[in-house]
């Protein structure tokens, strides 16, 4: 028997209707499922209206729409601050309950709570469901029951945890029956006041030949050696569980899914990293923050090649390879003595998978202020790495291609000065905590 009340199924990071956890619940209540998407306006307000997420958002949503209409259904999309939505909406539809999938991100925990609230205030339902990780932050804890914060033993016990009932898929796509009958229109973008800017994503899965050779190329920004998949996890277009599964055989390509894990978990026990550093004596670092060596290093202009093909391959794609990542923010924090926050606001503002744990862990590990970060004394030499990892200079000729001509910029700094400004700096300012 369907109860006559509808449930709402809020949808985030988990924009699709296969293996998706929440929605499976949702479907399996008993009662009939609305779908729902709110453009939050706290978060929109900060982006430009042609922010290429945006339109990536945009266009999932309308196949999600299509998608469901063979059920008589449709997605009701909104736009505004979510409790205003949820107030308007409770009024209208009159809703059971609302499902949604977790989310760990500090204003995702305080938004959720607040409309947990909201909810009981109207005496409907509130369930949360662990969906876009494999392991719960809170399923992997010390014996004396306090986070880790050191990568390898946590991920000892993340793969001692991997086990058949954390990746059963949930085969949500089989229920849609269930779904609320409406027809739903969705609101235009430019109504909404954004513009489109769209941006294409990988969301195919990985062949066996890139997750065989992984290892051994996944250093090297010429070559395709990743997945490319980091937008795709970013909005939930794919399921985490079926990735892991795809790639179960392949240890390295899962210790870097453990990785976004750790990173999470850290920011759900630790959300003080979001503005801090988390070992609060690297906040004691006197920056330079020179404003034009921070524009030349966005450009791409720091007359260090490897550095400047990051910055112009983010600036210009909205991605940028790993490795990159770690020379253009070890060489922005160290090289230049900019602090890492300032980097980090920029590849938020820039890259198309921008995940706000991954980010702030990957740029408190460069500056060396994060939980299980590079020592303070290891400053990438871009010249080495280039060497190392684009030996034929291949990514950087691409990017760079005036990178060996008169035209190309002199360096911003020398790489032996900077590395022993940087050496003080942290000194002193270690020495002070
Ligand atoms: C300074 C800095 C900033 C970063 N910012 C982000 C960000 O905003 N969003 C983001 O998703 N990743 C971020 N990363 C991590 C990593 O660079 C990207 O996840 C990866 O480059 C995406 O490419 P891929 O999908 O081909 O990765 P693959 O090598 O194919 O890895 C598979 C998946 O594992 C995860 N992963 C891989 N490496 C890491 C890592 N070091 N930390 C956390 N997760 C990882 C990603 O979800 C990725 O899609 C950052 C790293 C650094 C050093």
């Amino acid at each position: 028997m369907v109860n006559a009340a509808p449930v709402l199924f809020w949808l985030r990071r988990d924009l699709r209707l296969t293996d998706n956890r929440g929605l499976f619940e949702a479907l399996n209540s008993g009662h009939k499922v609305q779908l729902l998407f709110i453009f939050d306006t706290d978060i929109t307000d900060e982006l430009p209206a042609d922010d290429h997420r945006i339109s990536l958002i945009y266009d999932q949503l309308k196949l999600l729409h299509e998608a469901v209409k063979p059920y008589n259904s449709s997605l009701l999309v909104k736009y505004g601050r979510p409790a205003e939505v949820f107030r308007e909406v409770f009024e209208r539809l009159k809703p059971a309950a609302v499902y949604t999938n977790e989310d760990y991100e500090p204003y995702a925990v305080e938004r959720d709570e607040h409309i947990a609230q909201l909810c009981d205030e109207y005496s409907i339902g509130f369930e949360k469901f662990k969906d876009q990780v494999i392991v719960h932050p809170r399923d992997v804890l010390k014996k004396d029951g306090k986070p880790y914060t050191v990568f390898t033993p946590w991920s000892k016990k993340w793969f001692a945890a991997f086990d058949a009932e954390r990746l059963s898929i949930y085969h949500s796509e089989q229920h849609l029956q269930q779904l609320a009958p409406g027809n739903y229109e969705l609101p235009k973008l430019d109504a909404m006041g954004f513009q489109y800017n769209p941006r294409e994503i990988q969301t195919e899965f990985p062949a066996s030949g890139l997750l065989k050779n992984y290892d051994d190329q996944r250093n090297f920004p010429a070559v395709p050696g990743t997945s490319r998949l980091s937008a795709a996890l970013r909005f939930g277009f794919i399921s985490i569980r079926k990735l892991a599964k795809h790639a179960a055989a392949y240890g390295t390509f899962l210790n870097e899914l453990a990785w976004r894990e750790f990173y999470m978990m850290i920011i759900y026990y630790f959300p003080h990293v979001v503005s801090k550093s988390f070992k609060p004596q690297y906040d004691n670092i006197r920056w330079r923050n020179n404003e034009d060596e921070f524009a030349r290093w966005c450009q791409g202009s720091t007359g260090y090649p490897i550095v400047d093909a990051g910055m112009r391959e983010l600036n210009q794609s909205g991605y940028m390879h790993n490795r990159v990542r770690m020379i253009t923010a070890s060489f922005l924090t160290k090289h230049l003595l900019i602090d890492w926050r300032w980097g980090e606001a920029y590849f938020a503002q820039k890259l198309t998978d921008y995940e706000l744990a991954s980010n702030n862990g990957g740029w408190q590990w460069a500056a060396g202020s994060g939980c299980d970060a590079a020592p303070y004394f290891r400053v990438f030499n871009p010249e080495l790495q280039t060497k190392k990892f684009d030996p034929r200079f291949s990514y950087i000729k691409k990017w760079v291609p005036e990178y060996d001509t008169f035209n190309y910029v002199k360096p911003i700094v020398d790489h032996k000065f900077a590395r022993e400004r940087a050496l003080n700096t942290y000194k002193s300012a270690l020495k002070k905590a």
